[in-house]
């Protein structure tokens, strides 16, 4: 495992030292902020850090999360933290940071790993990545759609394993969007970017919840509020687009699924945890509901032998909506701005509201 510190030298060159050498810092160097960065971020991100000159920062330098004993360890006396959304940000590891930690930046939207109330209370800072991953979600949300009511994975496997016969008049038929009535839970930048989307497939009516009616967005694509029962009642789509909060948790539950139609397609690409699993599984294996595309899933991984893997109705992908190069380059530059920003005690490019 390559762990380094990095700082730029009297000279501005890029300096990597290891762990055991940081002590050699000369005096100017180690009064740098500490900055922990807790996973191999994109490139974009990386660049910004050590060009600021503004930072010392050390990485765990692998695509998997650091072990969190280490990161217990690693974060230790840092200013900030450059976080993704596997690393729970909580009091455990806040005490162990200390109380020099002013800033946490996670390279996500989703903002559930954090303790908020905690943060707020330490008066720690937080910055997060909106906007930046939003077309790049929609696409996939859009992707997934298609994929789950078209049948796309299944039909490709009859294929290549020779269920293949013939041409027949309904095999693996589903519903179409046209004409479709399309629900969105959670109105916010991703699900209009959704709607934009979906709309020239000539859907007839888009509907939506969330805690209030949010007329400025809905607008856009013309939306109509609705109650969170009408919202299953009506729709042929229900994409799940709110953040994961006490509130949210497990919304998705029997008591929704028993009120959508039994052709009704569930998408959701926010957070695993806003749906009941036992509940989804019941619906979709008893024909309750026709199908589930989901992206995301409570625990990630998904362990293989979860009864979801066993239903052809339910496409599960592995967390990946706001993977593409360019997003997740956006999202870490974005990232490690709100950090240097936080650092110097100036407005974040994108700091949430605590
Ligand atoms: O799920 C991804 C994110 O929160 O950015």
């Amino acid at each position: 495992m390559l762990v380094m510190w990095c700082t730029r030298t009297a000279l501005g060159r890029l300096q990597r030292i290891a762990p055991c050498t940081v002590t050699g810092f000369n005096r100017a160097m180690s009064t740098l902020p500490k900055v922990y960065v807790t996973r191999k971020v994109p490139q974009d991100g990386l660049d910004i850090l050590r060009k600021s000159g503004q930072v010392q920062f050390e990485m765990w330098d692998s695509d998997d999360p650091v072990p969190r004993v280490e990161l217990l360890k690693k974060v230790k006396g840092c200013e900030g933290i450059l976080c993704v959304l596997t690393e729970k940000i909580d009091t455990q590891l806040l005490n162990a940071a200390g109380p020099n930690l002013k800033v946490v930046s996670t390279m996500s939207v989703g903002f559930d790993h954090l303790s908020l109330d905690e943060l707020k209370k330490r008066g720690i800072r937080v910055g997060y990545t909106p906007d930046v991953l939003t077309d790049s979600v929609a696409e996939l949300t859009v992707a997934l759609l298609l994929a789950t009511s078209r049948r796309l994975i299944e039909a490709t496997h009859e294929a290549k394993t020779g269920g293949w016969g013939t041409w027949r008049t309904l095999w693996l038929c589903d519903h179409e969007l046209a004409n479709s009535t399309v629900g969105i839970l959670g109105l916010g930048r991703i699900g209009v970017a959704i709607a934009e989307r979906l709309k020239p497939f000539k859907v007839k009516k888009f509907i939506y919840t969330d805690v209030a009616p949010r007329p400025e967005l809905a607008n856009m694509i013309e939306a109509e509020y609705v109650s969170l029962d009408e919202l299953a009642k009506q729709s042929d789509f229900l994409a799940i687009c709110c953040a994961l909060t006490p509130e949210t948790y497990g919304i998705c539950d029997w008591n929704l699924f028993s009120k959508m139609k039994k052709n009704a397609i569930f998408i959701n690409t926010s957070r695993g945890g806003v749906v009941n699993q036992e509940d989804l599984y019941e619906a979709l294996s008893t024909g309750l509901i026709a199908g589930a595309g989901l992206d995301v899933t409570n625990p990630e991984p998904l362990p293989t032998h979860h009864p979801l893997f066993t239903l052809k109705n339910c496409v599960i992908l592995p967390h990946i909506a706001s993977a593409s190069y360019t997003t997740r380059n956006s999202m870490s530059a974005l990232a490690a701005n709100n950090l240097l920003a936080g650092l110097r005690g100036e407005p974040m490019p994108k700091e949430l509201k605590l």
